[in-house]
């Protein structure tokens, strides 16, 4: 019988060649020098115990991953019913820069914030006089989160800055309709600055495995969010989290998941999941894999993804 460490590294492998049905994100030109090859995982339980296996030193940036993590901050700072009133928790089945909602649907309330539309909204919300104090607020939260210090990525910021001019339309968009708490060239710094931040699967884990705690981190043994929060973004995460892909996830995979075009996959599995798996009492899965497919997933990362829940039981259905 093999032991798990060696079997989810054997599973890597496995599943490492399906790196070759995606690409790297090309329209971000820093991210499309990755080696599209590489793939890791990192499993945390709430006894700090963790599973690693493939490119695990590999850093990488959060991209639409760090949307989670700005919504749990907004509604910290701001508290819920003033989130809420600005970005709604629904599904858009649209790609997720799609700007057609934000004029076909009036009065342009952006659908959810794991969408780009949404994400900037809740950027624009988060407690600070400059996109520097919110940046550092961000970083400082996600410290908390880590237990080590994070940055920003100023070469990708860079890359994506001179090129998001998608993102600039739905910024002005949402600006015309009131849904901006600061100027466009702010909002969009802050967001792109979040998607920018560097962090590896371990890390990925750990935000993971405190997310599917109710925001109770169980090894500084404090709550670090409110229930509420952490139970919302999980619903926003199982509709919303794989882009227009997030129904097929919830339905052949069953777990709440926010991914990136850098390739990131962050996964949150409940107590009640992973009664069968090595990590019963819950766990936080951290993975990358920066080819993507189309709608913007890793795909030899949802491969593996999927058959590490399937073989440990842990749809959350
Ligand atoms: N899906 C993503 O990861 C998108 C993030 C990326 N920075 C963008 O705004 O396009």
């Amino acid at each position: 019988m093999l032991d798990n460490h060696t079997k989810i590294a054997q599973w890597v492998e496995q599943f490492r060649p399906y790196a070759k049905e995606g690409n790297c994100a090309s329209y971000i030109p820093a991210l499309a020098e990755k080696n599209p090859n590489q793939l890791a995982i990192a499993v945390i339980g709430p006894d700090g115990s963790e599973m690693r296996a493939g490119d695990t030193t590999e850093r990488f940036t959060l991209q639409s991953v760090s949307k989670i993590v700005t919504f749990i901050l907004a509604c910290m700072d701001k508290g819920l019913p003033y989130v809420l009133e600005r970005v709604d928790v629904e599904p858009t089945g649209d790609t997720f820069n799609s700007i057609v909602r934000l004029e076909s649907h009036q009065p342009g309330k952006p659908f959810n914030p794991m969408i780009n539309a949404g994400a900037i909204t809740v950027s624009s919300m988060l407690s600070g006089d400059s996109p520097q104090e919110k940046i550092d607020n961000l970083l400082r939260f996600l410290e908390k989160m880590i237990g080590k210090k994070v940055s920003v990525n100023e070469e990708v910021f860079q890359s994506e800055w001179h090129t998001a001019n998608r993102n600039r339309a739905l910024a002005y968009y949402l600006m015309a309709s009131g849904y901006l708490d600061c100027p466009v060239e702010e909002a969009l710094e802050v967001y792109l600055k979040q998607c920018a931040i560097e962090i590896d699967v371990s890390d990925m884990a750990m935000i993971g495995l405190i997310i599917a705690n109710d925001g109770y981190h169980p090894l500084l043994k404090t709550q670090l969010f409110p229930k509420q929060v952490a139970k919302l973004t999980k619903a926003l995460m199982v509709t919303c989290g794989m882009y227009n892909a997030s129904g097929k996830f919830a339905a052949f995979i069953g777990l709440p998941a926010k991914s990136g075009v850098s390739g990131a996959i962050l996964a949150a599995v409940p107590s009640h999941a992973g009664l069968e798996s090595p990590f019963p009492t819950g766990c936080g899965i951290g993975i990358y894999g920066p080819a993507i497919d189309t709608i913007g997933n890793s795909v030899a990362g949802v491969h593996l993804l999927k058959y590490i829940a399937t073989e440990w039981n842990m749809n959350i259905f």
